[in-house]
């Protein structure tokens, strides 16, 4: 059968559903009588059996219903400390959910912006107010030696968190994708109390001179939410720490005090053994532990552990190993030993037993006396988180001094509850007196343990308890052993009969006393250890989830804002992109239709331009003048020259009109470049001049034509000439006919045939030779007379050969059109350019914006779901009840 320690026992188990059929904890076990008639009689064949093996049964009704006390406190504390254990490990996941969040959503920390009138009431009385619901308590000592509470006044409520952060919240709440735009926003104002009323989760920043709030709201998001993240880790080492604790079945015991004032008697009453030295005079000068012999293998020994070493029982390097007669000189020596270790054999019987008494392992630890330096040692060793009880050894006749006031003082705040052992009370002749005296003290120093003082506060002799057999002490002085202290108020007395009976009743009265003491020391330690064990649990945990609700509730609020932020944020960018892929569709199609019309107007501009020149230029008049048969040559070469040039400067001019056209292209393609990216388009300057430099020779050359001899004559339009008169008339003379035609220069040859025929072939035959020649004198001269009419076109019409051979009007069409086409590839494409990269910086946002959405979604799932469950933690740990056992067993354990 498992007592105590662990799980529920079966016999506890037992225990609840009996309980739990006796109308739930109720009065049955608050009447003697119906607890033993109405108990199961399964429960008596179930007794607790003591593990010590020595230890005898309960054999009384009274013995019983302490017995059975004890396990229902058991269970009780047992149920208790599953329950805080469990919802520590819920708070422990919860905490690494939020520790794997913040690292991915950096949660908001509230700031505070102070104003002049809180900073000047916290100068005023020195300290920051006190979190909400927990008394900020501060006593002190008046000159009177008076005890003065300074407690600050409780604050009035919970903070008001909804109305004033949201707003605020909306407008500072920041997401990834606007950082950039924004400059960063101040973090968050929340109301100072709510800033303030975290405890556990408190970013604790020490920084120069700054305060901390003034330091936060300077720090970025990101550094606040690492100090957070910071925080949060130590905060789950700590709570890990304290399952360790209140899964720890050991309890220690410290025992202090005034010098003198007989703590190591008192440690010996206790243990009814003379195990630690006791003098008049100061000896124990280390801290002494008391342990069951069980935890060093059944061997009675001492363990002194050396300055400087840390104790570590399967290390013999770390401890000396000495006799019990040893422990002596090992006390009083603090230069060479730290503390030291006693494991006892416990001769009690379990269930009186502290040591091992089956339910809970307990260690007694003699302390030093109190003097002015070793108070703060002291006080710093009862507040080691292993110290569950302080037994605080007062001296009847000295009652509470300096050093004695400042511990319980500063243990008082550590240690709800104090035990207090006023020994030598057999010294005292006005017991009354001292015992008002010190009760006045004591409320004063702890109040709690005022209210409780029955069971708290204890008047003893402890050097006059009976030590049952001298074979186990190991020290040879001190008190007597025999149970022999007794007050020396009658030593006046002369009968012996009447002193003997005085000091049997006196010893009598304060065995009584100290079986009350230690009766009220093992309900102490085992029944109201859930105040030291698990109420800094119950605490700790209270505070955490108060935090942890407020951290969740403004980031669930932070993290709702920032969704309906990004979420507008997308509803208002979804057009925009929209714009920005018609934007981008529509002035690549617009630039290349520009484009394309453009390079097809100039390209056919400049080919009709070329061609009608062509055409046109045997028709010109170039103003160059005749000069004669014999200048006819350079008169031809003038006419050609006079060509290509028309020709040239008709080329510049389409090349002219294509640069008006280009700088015409260039400003449509950057007004749509403004129009839709704004400044972000480039500005341009375009260069008209810089076309067309080249080529210019090349095309001077290409056009260049030979003139030749039968340029100067136009026998194709004689011939045409001729063919146009022919058959207007027959009945001509053949003189009239040819001399007309001669003279008229055209038809010549129907002339001679027409002559012919007149004339009859004899005297044509006589006519022949001189006809000939005067008829190619009149053709010659005809001919010559034409020459400024007939060069032009001859030249004319071989320029358009050879330009047309060369595909000259198509090549120049080209070549001009080209160069406007890459004039204006250069703000087509960066318009194109800058639309994509435009279109493609909207998307990427949208993106971000979606990321931001997504991420905050969970962010506000997370913190909603935190507030549920920290809500659900702490209603568990308030649940917890550690003020008391269950209703009828305090009182069924006093019996
Ligand atoms: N009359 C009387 N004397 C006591 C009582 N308790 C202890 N003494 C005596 O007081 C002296 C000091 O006792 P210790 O137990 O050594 O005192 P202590 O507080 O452990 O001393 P340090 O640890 O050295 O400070 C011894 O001589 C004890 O015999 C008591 O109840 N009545």
């Amino acid at each position: 059968m498992t007592v105590g320690n662990g799980a529920t026992s079966e016999s506890a188990a037992r225990l609840t559903e009996i309980l739990e059929r006796d109308s739930a904890f109720g009065g049955s076990f608050g009447d003697a009588e119906t607890l033993v008639d109405g108990w199961h009689p399964d429960l008596n064949q179930d007794t607790y059996t003591p593990s010590g093996g020595s230890q005898h049964l309960p054999d009384s009704s009274s013995e019983l219903r302490r017995t059975m006390a004890s396990h229902v406190h058991q269970l009780h504390y047992n149920q208790n400390r599953s329950a805080l254990a469990r919802a520590i490990t819920k708070t422990v996941e919860t905490l690494k959910g939020l520790q794997a969040l913040n690292s991915k959503w950096p949660a908001h920390y509230p700031s505070v912006q102070r104003s002049d009138s809180q900073e000047h009431a916290e100068k005023d009385d020195g300290r920051p107010q006190s979190r909400p619901g927990l008394r900020n308590s501060m006593t002190l000592f008046d000159s009177n030696n008076q005890i003065v509470d300074t407690s600050s006044p409780p604050r009035p409520s919970q903070p008001k968190r909804a109305g004033t952060s949201i707003g605020d919240m909306k407008s500072s709440a920041e997401s990834s994708s606007s950082a950039a735009k924004r400059p960063i926003p101040e973090p968050r104002l929340v109301t100072p109390q709510l800033a303030r009323d975290f405890s556990i989760l408190k970013i604790d920043l020490k920084m120069g001179n700054a305060h901390q709030t003034d330091l936060v709201h300077s720090l970025e998001k990101g550094s606040i939410s690492a100090l957070l993240g910071g925080q949060i880790e130590k905060t789950i080492r700590h709570l890990q720490m304290i399952r360790e604790r209140i899964e720890d079945t050991a309890s220690k015991v410290l025992v202090t005090g005034d010098l003198n004032a007989g703590k190591s008697t008192f440690c010996n009453a206790l243990l009814r053994r003379k195990i630690l030295p006791e003098d008049q005079q100061p000896c124990t000068s280390i801290f002494c532990e008391v342990l069951d012999v069980r935890e060093n293998a059944g061997i009675e020994e001492v363990h002194a552990i050396p300055v400087g070493h840390k104790y570590n029982r399967n290390d013999e390097r770390t401890y000396r190993v000495f006799k019990l007669s040893k422990l002596e000189d090992i006390v009083s020596d603090n230069e060479h030993w730290a503390q030291c270790k006693i494991y006892i054999k416990d001769i009690r019987a379990v269930d009186e037993s502290l040591l091992s008494n089956g339910v809970v392992d307990i260690a007694l630890i003699d302390a030093p006396g109190l003097n002015h330096d070793s108070v703060i040692t002291t006080a710093n060793f009862a507040k080691q988180e292993e110290i569950d009880v302080v037994v605080f050894v007062v001296s009847a006749a000295n009652h509470f001094t300096q050093s004695a006031k400042e511990f319980v003082f500063n243990a008082a705040r550590e240690k709800a509850y104090i035990f207090v052992v006023v020994n030598g009370f057999d010294t005292i002749s006005n017991q009354k007196r001292c015992k008002d005296m010190i009760l006045k003290q004591v409320s004063q120093l702890s109040p709690a343990t005022s209210k409780e003082s029955d069971e708290l506060v204890h008047f003893v002799s402890s050097n006059g308890i009976p030590i049952p057999s001298e074979q186990f002490s190991t020290t040879g002085s001190g008190g007597s052993g025999s149970g022999s202290g007794g007050p020396d108020g009658d030593d006046d007395d002369d009968d012996p009969n009447k002193k003997d009976k005085g000091k049997g009743k006196q010893a009598k009265e304060n065995q009584r006393d100290f079986s009350q003491l230690e009766a009220s020391l093992r309900r102490f330690v085992l029944e109201k250890r859930a105040r030291s064990k698990l109420a800094p649990a119950k605490t700790y945990l209270l505070n955490l989830t108060s935090d942890l609700d407020n951290l969740a509730t403004i980031n669930r609020d932070v993290a709702q804002a920032e969704m309906d932020r990004v979420s507008k944020e997308l509803a208002d960018l979804e057009p925009q992109l929209e714009q920005a892929k018609k934007a981008t569709n529509e002035a690549g199609e617009g630039t290349d239709t520009t484009i394309e019309e453009k390079v097809t107007e100039i390209y056919d501009y400049t080919r009709d331009s070329l061609n009608k020149t062509v055409v046109n230029v045997a028709e010109m008049d170039f103003g160059i003048e005749y000069p004669g048969f014999l200048m006819a040559y350079s008169y031809a070469e003038e006419v050609k020259l006079a060509m290509i040039d028309e020709l040239s400067h008709c080329i510049s001019e389409c090349e002219e009109h294509a640069r008006q056209q280009t700088v015409a292209g260039v400003n449509a393609i950057k007004s749509l470049g403004i129009l839709h990216l704004g400044n972000s388009f480039p500005d341009f300057s375009y260069r008209p001049e810089n076309m067309y430099r080249r080529q210019k020779d090349l095309l001077a050359r290409q056009a260049n034509i030979e003139v030749e001899f039968f340029d100067f004559f136009d026998f194709g339009s004689l011939w045409e000439r001729q063919e146009k008169v022919a058959g207007t008339s027959v009945a001509v003379t053949v003189t009239g006919v040819v001399a007309g035609r001669l003279v008229g220069g055209v038809g010549w040859m129907d002339g001679a045939v027409g002559a012919a025929r007149i004339v009859g072939s004899n005297n044509l035959r006589r006519m022949i030779i001189p006809g000939l020649v005067a008829g190619v004198c009149l053709v010659a001269a005809y001919a010559l007379t034409s020459i400024p009419t007939s060069l032009p076109r001859r030249l004319s019409a071989k320029l358009a050969t050879q330009l047309a051979l060369l595909d000259y009007s198509h090549v120049n069409a080209t070549r001009i059109s080209s160069e406007v086409r890459r004039a204006l590839k250069y703000p087509a494409d960066t318009l194109r350019v800058g639309l994509k990269r435009n279109h493609e910086k909207m998307v990427a946002l949208k993106k971000d914006i979606g990321k931001t959405r997504g991420e905050a979604e969970i962010a506000r799932k997370f913190f909603t779901n935190l507030v549920r469950e920290s809500g659900e933690i702490r209603e568990g740990v308030r649940r917890v009840d550690l003020e008391g056992p269950p209703a009828g067993t305090a009182q069924m354990g006093r019996l």
